[in-house]
């Protein structure tokens, strides 16, 4: 069964929806520069309206420590997601669980990358894009080796229609969404989250399917 995270909720209603859509993962971006940011203390309020196992993730772009820990006070639970130029030192030292976003591009060595983090519950494939993520744009998926040797989270310009192929395709262990489901930036829509998380299960359903 392929996870979903949905990535970049500011608003409560969006946050219930994501979860009655059936979304494994929210994330909550705290990066000042982003169109989606929020603040430590609203992620935290939002984080407090999800269900029971669902997972809430704070991502960071070249965060301070202390921006980290404001995060991880407010939102104790949360999984970390390091969107910058992050090193493996940075990543460990909260001591928390991460997924370590991999920016791809042409001659980018994903194989080397992912050795580079050990501890890295994922690696989360974005496209290079200026701002560092979050555009809606997709990468070539033909440069994605096999046996990456982490769980791979497909992510980049995903929307309702493209999941299926790209499920289809990659196979990852989970895949993740911001703009394809989304009227405005920041502002999720009900129905295109709902749209998202049945598209990636009628790809499951169609990877059962060829499998027997
Ligand atoms: O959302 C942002 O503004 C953002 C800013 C800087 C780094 C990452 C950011 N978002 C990443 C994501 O929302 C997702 O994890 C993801 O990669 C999907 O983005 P999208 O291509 O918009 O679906």
């Amino acid at each position: 069964m392929t996870r979903i995270k949905i990535c970049g909720l500011t608003r409560e209603a969006d946050v219930e929806a994501a979860a009655a859509a059936g979304a494994d993962a929210i994330g909550f971006v705290l990066y000042a520069s982003s169109s989606r940011a929020v603040s430590a203390e609203r992620a935290g309020q939002l984080a407090r309206l999800l269900p029971p196992f669902v997972t809430p993730v704070l991502l960071f772009v070249n965060a301070s420590e202390a921006e980290i820990q404001a995060g991880l006070q407010a939102v104790p639970n949360a999984l970390l997601q390091f969107h910058g130029d992050e090193t493996p030192t940075q990543c460990t030292a909260p001591g928390r669980p991460y997924l370590r976003a991999a920016r791809m591009s042409p001659g980018f060595d994903l194989l080397d990358f992912a050795a580079q983090y050990p501890s890295a519950q994922g690696v989360l494939l974005d496209a290079h894009v200026d701002g560092y993520g979050g555009s809606g744009k997709a990468f070539d998926w033909s440069l994605i080796p096999a046996n990456v040797p982490r769980p791979v989270v497909l992510s980049g310009g995903l929307n309702p229609a493209s999941v299926i192929d790209g499920i289809a395709r990659v196979r990852p262990w989970a895949v993740d969404v911001s703009s394809g489901v989304e009227s405005a930036k920041g502002v999720k829509d009900a129905e295109l989250m709902r749209r998202f998380c049945d598209a990636v299960r009628e790809a499951d359903a169609r990877a059962t399917l060829a499998s027997t």
